[in-house]
């Protein structure tokens, strides 16, 4: 139970170890060390992120005298929740480590909640929060759905790697970081509509991270190592405010229900963390703020802008803001409880430019 009778989030789990910097991902067999895993891991990777991280997670632990196996996984779908966890009990495992995408991370997350072990976040990318988060995105019944998991024990994230990494998955996480500025404003609009639980300190972590973010866009540049870590402070600072809330609240509202409308209209088409950049346009809006300062600030970091650049056609940008309001019933938002006429959606789109 992560809220006590007053709605309070009276238990907040976040990563005891996060390790940022130049070759840590060398460094992991310390981590392990450090919070007492046994000696058989088993490590959840993708096709490509194995050979630029996995291989090295497996070499590094087993050359210190670890057993460590390797699972191999293309899609974060239940089924492949369930074949990791076969393979755990299998070998045994004493923890799990996600090296790589969302996917990766994602699986191993929520198969290491589910077996009740330790879990460790190595990702080689930058490109939304989930990398620290509590919530695990997994494809149920041809639907994604955010499922409630362990936070990480450790974060590993070689900023190195991370750098090298192509660039538009770092301009996709500061979409999702961007995203926090309309998802507090959403949240203070529950709290004074719905008298929905609101924490001051999550809103104002995950509003400062934005901004800083923001302030900082002229020096996101690809392949620079300073920019990766610039990004992977803010989505475990942007992490830790979900967890100070017990819930994705004050980095998800209006723009993430766009973003997971699209999916199911439009899927594969672009990047999360894209999708949530350009919602964020299109709610700060509709909430009446500065929306030319976020799509400034994205312009500067080259993240997408228009429909065009999240290469999704117009009218999918106009379908997935009319049902935005459906995604998410118990999470109110600027969309209110009846979304948006088809006319206010056109006006949106186009006068914020995401569609011409
Ligand atoms: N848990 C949470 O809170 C959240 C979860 N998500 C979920 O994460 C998933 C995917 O996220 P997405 O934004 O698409 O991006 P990902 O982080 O999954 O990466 C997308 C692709 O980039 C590749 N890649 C990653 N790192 C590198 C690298 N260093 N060099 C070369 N290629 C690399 C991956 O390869 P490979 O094939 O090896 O995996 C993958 O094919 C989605 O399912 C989404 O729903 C999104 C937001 C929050
Ligand atoms: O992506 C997230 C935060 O950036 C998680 O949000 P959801 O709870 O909407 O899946
Ligand atoms: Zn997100």
């Amino acid at each position: 139970m992560i809220q006590d009778k007053h709605g309070e989030t009276k238990w907040m789990q976040l990563p005891r170890d996060v390790v940022v910097g130049t070759g840590v991902i060398n460094d992991i067999t310390d981590v392990c060390n450090d919070l007492k895993l046994g000696d058989n891991a088993l490590i959840v990777t993708g096709d490509s992120t194995r050979k630029i991280a996995g291989d090295i997670v497996h070499d590094e632990l087993e050359d210190k005298g670890r057993s460590v196996e390797m699972y191999t996984s293309s899609s974060a779908t239940m089924d492949e929740v369930r074949r990791v966890e076969d393979e755990a009990m299998k070998y045994g495992s004493n923890y799990l480590l996600g090296v790589g995408s969302g996917n990766s991370i994602d699986i191993a997350k929520l198969a290491a909640t589910e077996l009740d072990i330790p879990f460790l976040s190595v990702p080689t990318a930058a490109s939304h929060d989930g990398i620290v988060s509590s919530r695990a995105s997994i494809i149920h019944d041809s639907k994604t759905t955010s499922i409630q998991s362990n936070a990480p024990m450790a974060v590993v994230a070689d900023t190195e790697i991370i750098a090298n990494a192509p660039y538009r998955l770092l301009a996709a996480g500061c979409g999702d970081i961007v995203s926090n500025y309309t998802a507090v404003l959403d949240w203070e609009l529950a709290s004074r509509l719905k008298n929905e639980s609101f924490s001051e300190y999550a809103a104002s972590l995950s509003r400062m991270t934005a901004k800083i973010l923001i302030d900082s866009a002229d020096s996101i540049k690809p392949e620079l190592e300073s920019s990766a870590r610039l990004v992977v402070k803010a989505l475990v600072s942007s992490g830790v405010a979900m967890s100070i809330a017990g819930s994705s609240r004050p980095a998800s509202g209006s723009e993430h229900m766009f973003s997971h409308a699209l999916d199911s209209i439009a899927p594969g088409s672009a990047l999360h963390g894209e999708q949530c950049g350009v919602g964020t346009i299109m709610m700060m809006y509709l909430h009446g703020g500065d929306w030319q300062m976020i799509r400034d600030g994205l312009k500067k970091i080259r993240a997408p802008t228009t429909a065009e650049e999240l290469g999704v056609e117009d009218k999918y940008i106009i379908e997935a803001l009319l049902i935005s309001h459906t995604i998410r019933q118990e999470r109110y938002t600027i969309l209110g409880t009846s979304g948006l006429t088809r006319d206010a959606a056109e006006a949106v789109a186009k006068t914020t430019k995401v569609i011409s």
